[in-house]
């Protein structure tokens, strides 16, 4: 198991976001998170890369193990989201060149050669399936390109410092479905070695891509499980009724 959340709160400023949450991530699985908006999943998910702390107000109790080590207890946290990537719902350029966006991470964690950087640059570049888009322009601006290209060129910075488990928050719905179809396809291939947590509203995305859904509601973990199972034979109601469109 990857990463494991043992009873964890989350409080801004007192008020609890996050309650009692217990879940179990593995390796090489894709996990969609879906929920009503304001319940909890951004929160969580930023919870898992220690970004949440950096907010105002940002309390928690209970653990987070990352292969059994507490990341609440390590020090370094930067260390901790290089480990545990995220990508975010827009889509990021930083205002750079395409190459010097994906090696930015790396960059800033200092001690890798040219050599290293053009080969981490066109390795992950190819792994975000960008490759062949961007090969004859390695040195112009990424912000001249398209919204589904930078945003699997935010994926190829995030996997660029090599981590463990790769979180994304809603990372089509900004897209055309061509391009939603591209970052399906590459979180698919990455789950071949990675720990994938997908937030998404689109329930179709979760069914087809996510081998294990999670139901939240107000804070809390309502249902998680197989995905055909949640969807087809859910235990509780409430699960049917969001998958059915019934309620929220
Ligand atoms: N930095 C913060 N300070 C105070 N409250 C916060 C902060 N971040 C999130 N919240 C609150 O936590 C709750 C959960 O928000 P969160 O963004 O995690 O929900 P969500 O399920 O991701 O919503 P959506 O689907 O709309 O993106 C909301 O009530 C939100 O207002």
């Amino acid at each position: 198991m990857s990463v494991h959340l043992k009873n964890l709160c989350v409080f801004f400023n007192g008020t609890p976001v996050l309650k009692k949450i217990n879940l179990e991530f593995k390796e090489q699985v894709i996990y969609a998170i879906v929920g009503p908006s304001g319940c909890g999943k951004t929160t969580l998910l930023r919870s898992i890369n220690r970004t949440a702390e950096l907010d105002r107000g940002f309390s928690c109790s209970g653990e987070i193990l990352l292969y059994g080590k507490n990341i609440y207890q390590e020090r370094d946290a930067a260390e901790i989201r290089r480990k545990i990537g995220i990508v975010f719902q827009t889509p990021v350029a930083l205002p750079l060149s395409i190459k010097e966006n994906v090696i930015f991470g790396i960059r800033y964690l200092g001690g890798a050669n040219n050599k290293q950087l053009n080969y981490t640059a066109e390795h992950c570049l190819k792994q975000a399936g960008l490759w062949q888009e961007v090969k004859d322009k390695l040195h112009k601006p990424a912000r001249e390109l398209s919204g589904g290209q930078i945003q699997r060129l935010s994926i190829a910075r995030t996997l660029a410092v090599n981590p463990e488990v790769l979180l994304l928050d809603e990372p089509c719905s900004n897209l055309d479905p061509v391009s939603a179809k591209l970052i399906e396809e590459l979180l698919l291939s990455l789950s071949n070695r990675l720990t994938v947590i997908l937030v998404t509203h689109n329930l179709f995305q979760a069914r087809r891509i996510a081998q294990n859904t999670i139901l939240m509601s107000v804070g809390c973990v309502v249902e998680s499980g197989p995905t055909e199972v949640m969807f087809s034979t859910p235990d509780r109601q409430e699960t049917k009724d969001y998958f059915s469109g019934l309620i929220w």
